[in-house]
């Protein structure tokens, strides 16, 4: 089966997630990505990766992936959040990381931790 994971990015940290995404991008092809719709937009477009694209996060795409997730069908979260910016959809956010947390499934809030879970998700991957 496909590893599926979600791939987020607040404004500030979608040149983080391109740059991220090109490094893993033979990974990335054979995974089931999906993504909040700005996110998904720039990683089809800019890397040519197919994406099950939801709405922009401010309209409601963290709590899409946070409903597929709770359904089992997500197993890793690369969320790109911005410390820095005031979120309108904050509760939003909140809920998702949560949802993780309740599911136990991996989320790498920063890009770190991203090429932890990256690297371990390929490795899992080949065997
Ligand atoms: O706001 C986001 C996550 O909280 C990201 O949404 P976009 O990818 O649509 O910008």
């Amino acid at each position: 089966m496909k590893t599926r994971i979600a791939l987020i990015a607040h404004d500030m940290k979608k040149d983080d997630m391109i740059t991220l995404a090109a490094q893993y991008i033979d990974f990335l092809r054979g995974c089931h990505l999906i993504a909040t719709g700005t996110t998904g937009g720039r990683l089809a477009n800019e890397l040519g990766l197919t994406i099950d694209r939801k709405h922009s996060g401010p309209f409601g795409g963290d709590l899409q992936i946070g409903a597929h997730l709770v359904d089992g069908q997500v197993d890793a979260v690369i969320f790109l959040r911005d410390p820095m910016t005031p979120q309108p959809h904050e509760p939003d956010i909140n809920a998702l990381v949560r949802a993780c947390d309740v599911h136990n499934v991996a989320c790498a809030t920063n890009l770190s931790t991203a090429h932890l879970v990256l690297t371990q998700l390929m490795l899992a991957a080949t065997k």
